[in-house]
C-alpha cells in the first residue's frame, strides 16, 4: 500500500488525562497509527475513547505525554493551527445551521484565506466525492437534508483543507442501521481514494470490524487491552477482557473478515455435480457460509471471473472460522 504524502502518522506517547475533578480518564496510553491507516478505538462507555481522540487535536489538553504527527512533536504547538491540519467529525455532525452546505464545507478554507475560486473548486470536488451533487445540495441548509446527507457534508467539511489526519467520534451512530451500513460502505470507498490517517471512535463492534485496518480495544482509564487487525482480534483475543468484549459470536464475525484465498480451497472433485452453489473468490468466508446455508448443500464451488478455482466444504469453512484464546 503506497503511503499518501497527504497523511501523517500519529504517535501517542504515554499520554495521560486527569480532569480537574480528579478523574483519571486516561492513565497512560501509547499508540502508533501509520500514515494512511484507519484505526478504530473501541471499549465500554467511559473508558476514555473520546478523551483520547480529543487529545490528538488538543480540544482536550493532555496532562502528560507527547503527541507526534509524522516526525513533528505537536504537544505544544498552537492548538488552533493544529486543528486546521486535523479534520474532526462528530456524531450529529455539528454543522452550522444558518449556513448553506457550501459555506459549511468552506469553513476551514475560509480560515486559511483561500481564494474564492480555489474554495469553490474544492467544495465542488468534495461534495462530488461524498456523493452529493453540488448544484442540487450546495445551497441547501442543514435542516433541508436527511441525516445521512448531513453526515456526508460533515465528512466533506472535515476533508476540505486536505488535513493530514481525520478524527471521527461516533460518526455514523446518529442514523438508522440501513443508512449507516451504506455510509460505512461509501466511507470505505472514499478512504480508498483519499487515504487519510483516520482515528475513529465507536461502541459498535461490527462497525469496528468493518472499517478498521486495526482496532484498539480500551478498558477503563484508557488502558490498551489489545491493538490488532480485526481478524487477529477476533481470532485470538489477548485478554479475558477482550474475549468478553468481542463476545461468543466472534467466530461468525471473523468469517466476515476472512478472505477466501486460493490456498485454503480444496480441489474441485472430478465428479462434482454441476449444480453446486458458487461464491466469488473476492468474497469472504461469511459470504460462503450464507451461500451454504441458503442452498442447503454441504459443498460449494469458488469462482474467479466465473471460472471454478476450488471448492469449500462445510467443514473447511468451519475451520476457517475457528478461533483461539
Ligand atoms: N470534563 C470532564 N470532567 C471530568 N471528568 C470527565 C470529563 N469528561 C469526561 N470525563 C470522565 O472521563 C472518563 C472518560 O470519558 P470519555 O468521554 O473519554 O469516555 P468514552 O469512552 O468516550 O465514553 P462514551 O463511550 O460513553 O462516550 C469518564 O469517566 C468520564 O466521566
Amino acid at each position: 500500500m503506497a503511503e499518501s504524502p497527504r497523511a501523517a502518522s500519529i504517535s501517542l506517547q504515554g499520554i495521560q488525562k486527569r480532569y480537574p475533578n480528579g478523574t483519571e480518564a486516561v492513565r497512560e496510553l501509547s499508540l502508533d497509527v501509520r500514515a494512511g491507516e484507519l484505526v478504530v478505538l473501541i471499549g465500554p462507555s467511559g473508558c476514555g475513547k473520546s478523551t483520547v481522540l480529543r487529545m490528538v487535536n488538543r480540544l482536550i489538553e493532555p496532562t502528560a505525554g507527547r503527541i507526534m504527527l509524522g516526525d513533528e512533536d505537536v504537544t505544544d504547538v498552537d492548538p488552533v493551527r493544529l486543528r486546521r491540519r486535523i479534520g474532526y467529525v462528530i456524531q450529529n455532525v455539528g454543522l452550522f445551521p444558518h449556513q448553506t452546505v457550501r459555506a459549511n464545507v468552506a469553513t476551514v478554507p475560509g480560515l486559511l484565506r483561500w481564494s474564492r475560486d480555489r474554495t469553490r473548486a474544492r467544495v465542488d470536488e468534495l461534495l462530488d466525492l461524498v456523493g452529493l451533487d453540488p448544484a442540487q445540495f450546495g445551497r441547501r441548509y442543514p435542516h433541508e437534508l436527511s441525516g445521512g446527507q448531513r453526515q456526508r457534508v460533515g465528512v466533506a467539511r472535515a476533508l476540505a483543507a486536505d488535513p493530514v489526519v481525520l478524527l471521527m467520534d461516533e460518526p455514523f451512530s446518529a442514523v438508522d442501521p440501513i443508512v449507516r451500513a451504506r455510509l460505512q460502505e461509501e466511507f470505505l470507498r472514499l478512504q480508498a481514494e483519499v487515504r487519510k490517517t483516520i482515528v475513529l471512535v465507536t461502541h459498535d463492534l461490527d462497525e469496528a470490524v468493518r472499517l478498521g485496518d486495526r482496532i484498539a480495544v480500551l478498558s477503563q482509564g484508557g488502558h490498551l487491552e489489545q491493538y490488532d487487525t480485526p481478524a487477529a482480534l477476533l481470532g485470538a483475543p489477548a485478554t479475558p477482557f477482550v474475549r468478553e468484549f468481542v463476545g461468543a459470536d466472534r467466530g461468525i464475525r471473523r468469517l466476515a473478515v476472512t478472505p477466501l484465498d486460493r490456498e485454503s480451497l480444496e480441489p474441485v472433485p472430478g465428479d462434482a455435480p454441476a449444480d453446486l452453489p458458487t461464491v466469488a473468490l473476492d468474497g469472504t468466508a461469511y459470504d460462503a457460509l450464507a451461500v451454504l446455508l441458503t442452498s442447503g448443500r454441504d459443498r460449494l464451488v469458488v469462482t474467479d471471473d466465473g471460472r471454478p478455482v476450488g471448492a469449500l466444504s462445510r467443514q473447511g469453512l468451519l475451520d476457517l472460522g475457528r478461533t483461539t484464546g
